[in-house]
């Protein structure tokens, strides 16, 4: 293509560097101006070199003080803060374990957040799917739902009732209405919260007045109605629970906060449509559909909000200022909780240097605090409504698979709902508490081993949704090895902060944008395929990979073909988007289990020592 001679011309005149116009002094400037423009500039100069000198300086200081730093990278809920956990259960054990209380509190706020997300599953409705004739009547199609007489309830009911089974909300009470009364079907798509309000209420009925078979094949919405005597009451007693929530929250949460993010709730429920291929080229994402309606039947707009937390002890500060009861708790000097900007949230804290609690079994923490008191009256309530049949059909229809969801304690409701319930090492590495903002971690490693004793350990944790990261930059600076933590259990699920985008993908393209980083071009990398648990229970379960990866193909649906075949994608794409070569290992791993994951973090904490030790000795 020609370039107009006029334009031309101009390219000659005008340099192509913008600043050089915007720096190029006056054409009338005096001579005395010009020395002082000249001295400034000299001036300028002089402060640059002093800053670059310093810089080296101190990374050289930090080298000869043998300081690692690691780097935590990966989306949200791909398990950063656990792999973190993992590492202060392994090497400053004492703290640890002195810490297990404080993390209490978040565990029965996950629990009450588990109860929430099945309760509103109940209320929700379901949208009708082609197994359910619309010709049976409710209570056949609720039967054939929950597949089969309900024979478990039998003995339940039994055991629930003392005998009593009319007693109200009793599970025989429970399940039967709820047959009648909280499906609703329909072929249109379910209303959304508000509209639902409008049609419950004058239409409003008692169990018995339950909805005929007109009604279900009416058209008109205000007939889908849902009366739920037996869940309203199953839901009273249950609703101490919301105010523990909030005092949790508000034990939790620093006053200053009011940032809200979102639970994941819906985005683990499955992800509607084929929408990925995992492949080494740039992404070959295809096109994804917004949806509106989560496969749950839910409106998508419904979400429950996710606590979150600032890194650092501030918030276990906090909360321990809060258990006014435990006076002998000694908090470590200005642990603040950090606010506003991710650099104010920077805290190079950690464990070194503060003063921890004696111990937290022997000053009497485990005793019950209000929380714990409420979960331990609706303990029976909870347990009855998570192992009831009828529910986990609910869930199961919804493709709520609570199981998988972080910070799942269900299957643990007697132990951690008992009055004098302390947090077990697990159970602190299953907890879920989102991270926001970024921090440092100094380990002083209470188990120093061969090479690496004497040093200090850095480990650096970040927020990882969409609003976080780019608040990472400023710790890409002077960081010896990076774990990026991609679960790839998440095939068939959604961000929770945007539900248009499949988790596996997001992890992919963020894998791509940390291996082309030219600020991380030196630093070595170690790859966490995470959650691999997680996965192997949903291969097994039925769910294709190849529904939602493409490129999969034919090959076996399970973990160890699965997890090989995503090993070898994320290894090209380091290949071909690395700029420099450099150190890369990869793992297949579920952080939450404490025995493979010790032999996991024992190899990474050996490369990464011998890496620095390599590169010391070059500086
Ligand atoms: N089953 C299973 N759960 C895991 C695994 N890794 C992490 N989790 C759980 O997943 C949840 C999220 O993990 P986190 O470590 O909080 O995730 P994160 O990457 O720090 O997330 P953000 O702080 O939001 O960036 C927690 O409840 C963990 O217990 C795993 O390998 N298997
Ligand atoms: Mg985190």
């Amino acid at each position: 293509m020609s370039v107009p001679s006029n334009s031309r011309s101009m390219r000659n005149n005008i340099s192509d560097d913008p600043f050089d116009e915007l720096l190029r002094p006056p054409p009338d400037e005096r001579p005395e101006d010009k020395a002082i423009r000249l001295a400034r500039e000299e001036e300028a100069k002089k402060v640059s070199m002093a800053i670059d000198a310093s810089i080296k300086a101190e990374k050289q200081a930090r080298r000869k003080k043998r300081i690692v730093r690691l780097l935590l990278l990966g989306q949200s809920e791909s398990g950063k803060s656990t792999t973190l956990r993992q590492f202060q259960r392994l090497y400053t054990p004492t703290a640890f374990r002195e810490e297990r209380i404080l993390w209490r509190a978040v565990i029965q706020l996950n629990i009450v957040r588990s109860i929430r997300t099945i309760l509103d599953a109940l209320t929700f409705p379901i949208v009708q799917t082609p197994q359910t004739s619309p010709m049976s009547s409710p209570r056949s199609r609720a039967r054939s739902m929950s597949r089969g007489p309900p024979a478990h309830l039998a003995s339940t009911s039994t055991d629930w009732s003392n005998g009593n089974a009319s007693q109200p909300g009793s599970p025989r009470d429970l399940y039967d209405n709820h047959h009648d009364i909280t499906y609703t079907y329909t072929s249109s798509p379910p209303p959304l919260p508000h509209q639902q309000l409008k049609q419950q209420s004058p239409h409003r009925r008692a169990p018995s007045e339950t909805s005929s078979d007109n009604d279900m094949n009416s058209s008109n919405p205000s007939s889908t109605t849902l009366a739920t005597t037996p869940l309203d009451a199953l839901k009273l007693r249950l609703s101490p629970l919301r105010h523990i929530e909030q005092l949790l929250i508000a034990k939790l949460v620093p006053p200053n906060e009011d940032e809200a993010t979102q639970l994941a709730g819906p985005s683990h429920s499955q992800y509607p449509s084929p929408i990925v291929t995992a492949g080494a080229g740039p992404s070959s994402s295809s096109a994804i559909q917004p949806s509106f309606m989560g496969s749950n039947g839910m409106p998508s707009n419904y979400r429950n909000q996710e606590i979150f937390i600032r890194p650092g002890n501030g918030w276990k500060g906090a909360l321990a200022r809060a258990r006014v009861n435990y006076p002998s708790y000694s908090l470590r000097p200005g642990g603040g909780s950090g606010s506003g900007s991710s650099s104010d949230a920077y805290e190079g804290n950690g464990y070194h240097g503060h003063v921890r609690p004696n111990s937290a079994g022997n000053l009497g923490l485990e005793t019950p605090d209000e929380p714990q008191e409420v979960l331990y009256q609706c303990r029976k309530d909870m347990i009855q409504l998570w192992n009831d049949e009828f529910v986990r059909d609910v869930l199961r229809r919804k493709k709520i698979r609570l199981e998988e969801f972080p910070g799942f304690f269900l299957n643990d409701l007697d132990r951690v709902s008992s009055l004098k319930y302390m947090p077990t090492d697990d159970d602190v590495l299953k907890a879920r508490l989102k991270t926001v903002g970024v921090s440092e971690y100094k380990f002083e490693m209470e188990v120093p081993a061969g090479r690496d004793a004497g040093t200090e350990w850095r480990i650096v944790d970040v927020g990882g949704s969409r609003n976080q990261r780019q608040s990472w930059a400023p710790f890409f600076d002077d960081v010896d090895a990076i774990i990026f933590l991609a679960p790839i259990s998440g095939f068939d699920q959604v961000l929770a902060e945007d539900r248009t985008v499949n988790r596996l993908e997001d992890s992919v393209l963020l894998w791509k944008a940390v291996c082309s980083n030219r600020l991380l071009a030196n630093v070595d990398l170690v790859l966490f395929l995470n959650k691999c648990d997680i996965l192997d229970a949903k291969l097994k379960s039925g769910i294709q990979l190849t529904k939602y990866v493409r490129s999969y193909g034919d090959r076996e649906n399970d973990l160890d073909t699965v997890s090989k075949y995503l090993r070898g994608k994320f290894s090209a794409i380091h290949r071909e988007y690395s700029p420099n070569p450099r150190k890369f290992y990869s793992f297949c791993t579920s952080v939450t289990d404490t025995a493979t994951t010790s032999g996991i973090i024992a190899s990474v904490r050996d490369m990464v020592i011998r890496q620095h030790l390599k590169q010391s000795k070059l500086l």
